[in-house]
């Protein structure tokens, strides 16, 4: 079932930045090969891009799904996609939450290394290699979705709130 958002968690560029290098160490580690990264757009691009320069592989291609209209899930759709089964493919997508896109990119590429560098519960297990669980019922905030911005005090939001309205207004 469907859990409601409680919390959202914004991650900086320099977190996502870090994460995405401590998940280019674990893979250099797991001392695999790979001819090849497939990037899940949009939001895979970003880690891509780090992996593909850690891992010095030049490579790089894009599997194109959507399926997420802000925060609900509609149909997955697949605007464009690859060629073989993935061997020797690093597929690297920025979050598995349901799991629905990754599990779709393996019915694509079943042969392929798949690792995202966020999870959470009901996304983890399909993927094979990632970084940080979050709950299931926080949202999270990718810094390219977000900005920092000005807020007011909150005395003077709460005096304007209380302030009898005229015809001024
Ligand atoms: O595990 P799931 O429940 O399928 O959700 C995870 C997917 O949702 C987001 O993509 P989205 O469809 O929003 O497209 P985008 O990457 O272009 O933002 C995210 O980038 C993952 O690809
Ligand atoms: N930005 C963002 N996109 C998502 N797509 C599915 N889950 C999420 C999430 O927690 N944050
Ligand atoms: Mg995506």
């Amino acid at each position: 079932m469907e859990q409601p958002i409680r919390a959202t968690w914004a991650v900086t560029w320099d977190r996502l930045h870090d994460d995405t290098r401590q998940l280019a160490g674990r893979l250099i580690q797991g001392r695999r090969k790979y001819r090849s990264i497939v990037a899940i757009t949009r939001g895979g691009m970003v880690p891509a891009a780090i992996l593909a320069r850690e891992l010095e592989i030049r490579l790089v291609d894009t599997l194109c799904i959507a399926s997420y209209q802000d925060r609900e899930q509609g149909d997955m759709k697949v605007l464009k996609s690859v060629d073989g089964r993935g061997e020797g493919v690093l597929v690297v997508d920025d979050l598995s939450d349901t799991g629905a896109t990754i599990r779709t990119v393996r019915e694509i590429l079943p042969d392929a290394h798949v690792v995202t560098v966020y999870v959470k519960p009901a996304g983890r297990d399909v993927v094979d290699e990632f970084i940080t669980e979050v709950p299931q019922d926080c949202w999270i905030l990718f810094p390219w979705d977000t900005s920092a911005q000005h807020v007011a005090p909150m005395a003077l939001t709460a005096a304007d709130r209380s302030r009898p309205h005229s015809d001024a207004d």
